[in-house]
């Protein structure tokens, strides 16, 4: 694929304009056919457009450092990219962002967002967080004066509480990793934004990925998400994704990736495009696995933290702003000892941190994904000591509850029933240990 140098006069004149009026380089410029027809999302994320000179299908990796010459549109590797251009304005097209920006990691997206604060800025964020984001925030308090007021973010009340004037960052989780507690992104952007006019709103959307919910069109100033969960999908590529609509904002975000240097390498860029293809596929698959796992698990006893049921406290609240529930669930056994044995009893389901990944995959998050987090905190913040995540893949939704079920009956998590089904246990009954149920165990 060639950056063309043209020189028509016409080229020049809207060098910083595409189709979608994104003002960005020119090229390469991926794109939907331009005959005026909206397409669906699952459309737009297939679709992609390049100048290539000879027409490849598929996006060719720049696997340069550096571009000869002076004046052009790329010179050096960590200013720019045109793989990497051609993944980001791809990624604004489907995130309906007017530029997007892409890292090597979720984690750096963060990074990259945070360097917008000063000491004594303040940030008000939930008290159900990834753990490196809570991580990063707490290391930002202690070495970057930045105060951080962490409040269940669920109660709009306690946000109140805390908003100020001084208030120049709100971040949410919604859901919330892994309490999978819903946050009203429209009701918090606009308490912020009467706090502070300038305070910016910023959304983790890893969770649910831009095929199931746009914060930027919710009220959100910046939107950020890990590219090594759904986007890419295969756990083979760590990436991390910025965006927003206000243009400056942008350019802001820019100056630390290039000053830094943590802009998504070529090949990275070219793995997460590819994935980001199959996205819509994969989430519809994963979601309606989730769904019948959530309501097995349900259905058996347990307490599921999945807003694809109606029992989940929020239910209306999410489905007001998102288009699916996605597929991470969370669920307690009652007993730190059962829960590890349900994780190591699964054969199907792999012992991983992370998710968004077309295998399924089972984690503590106390012990894993969250371990970061001290105890004392965790148990100030009510984080359970026994939850089980669930990550759940495209597999064939039949194998993964049959594993499932010879976990939690090998664990003796459940009891069998007279008439031949399982029923969880009282948490009670687990730590009193019911031989009669561990017998029946041993084997599925
Ligand atoms: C909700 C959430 N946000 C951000 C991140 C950070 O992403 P990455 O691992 O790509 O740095 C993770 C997981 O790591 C996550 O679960
Ligand atoms: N050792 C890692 C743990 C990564 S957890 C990844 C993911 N966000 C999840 O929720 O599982 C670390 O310390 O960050």
């Amino acid at each position: 694929m060639a950056a063309p140098v043209n020189p028509s006069p016409l080229n020049k004149a809207f060098k910083h304009l595409d189709i979608d009026g994104h003002d960005l380089p020119p090229s390469p410029a991926p794109s939907s056919p331009g005959n005026g027809k909206k397409y669906t999302l699952a459309t737009e994320l297939v679709y992609t457009e390049s100048n290539d000179q000879y027409n490849a299908s598929s996006v060719p990796i720049y696997q340069s450092a550096t571009f000869k010459g002076e004046g052009n549109e790329y010179d050096y590797t960590r200013s720019g990219n045109p793989t990497r251009t051609h993944l980001e304005r791809h990624l604004a097209k489907i995130m309906g962002a007017h530029r997007a920006l892409v890292v090597s990691s979720g984690m750096a997206a963060l990074d990259v967002i945070t360097r917008l604060l000063k000491p004594g800025d303040e940030v008000v964020t939930g008290d159900d967080l990834y753990g490196g984001t809570n991580r990063l925030l707490k290391f930002l308090t202690t070495h970057g004066g930045i105060i951080v007021h962490h409040v269940d973010t669920t109660n709009p009340a306690a946000v109140q509480a805390v908003l100020s004037p001084k208030t120049t960052m709100m971040l949410l989780e919604t859901p919330t990793n892994p309490l999978m507690k819903i946050v009203d992104i429209p009701t918090l952007s606009s308490a912020a934004h009467a706090a502070n006019p300038a305070a910016l709103v910023v959304v983790d959307n890893t969770m649910l990925s831009p095929y199931l919910q746009n914060p930027l069109d919710l009220g959100a100033d910046i939107v950020y998400e890990s590219g090594t969960k759904y986007l890419s999908g295969h756990h083979d590529v760590m990436a991390g994704v910025v965006a927003t609509n206000d243009p400056q904002l942008g350019d802001r975000l820019y100056f630390p990736i290039n000053a830094s240097g943590c802009g998504l390498s070529p090949f990275d860029s070219w793995l997460l495009l590819r994935g980001i293809k199959t996205l819509a596929v994969r989430m519809e698959k994963q979601q309606a696995n989730a769904q019948a796992i959530a309501e097995f698990l349900e259905g058996h006893g347990f307490k599921v933290r999945y807003p694809g049921l109606k029992s989940h406290p929020q239910y209306d609240l999410h489905w007001s702003q998102a288009r699916g529930a996605g597929a991470v669930m969370s669920f307690e056994t009652g007993s730190t000892a059962v829960s590890e044995r349900i994780v190591e009893a699964a054969r199907l389901f792999a012992i991983s941190v992370s998710f968004g990944c077309v295998n399924s995959l089972i984690s503590m998050p106390c012990r894993m994904s969250h371990a970061s987090i001290d105890a004392a905190t965790r148990k100030e913040r009510s984080l359970p000591e026994d939850i089980i995540r669930l990550c759940i893949g495209i597999e064939d939704v039949s194998d993964l509850i049959d594993d499932l079920q010879q976990a939690l009956v090998r664990a003796g998590a459940v009891r069998i029933t007279t008439e031949g089904g399982i029923q969880a246990l009282d948490s009670r009954d687990v730590e009193g240990g019911t031989a009669q149920t561990r017998q029946v165990t041993d084997e599925p």
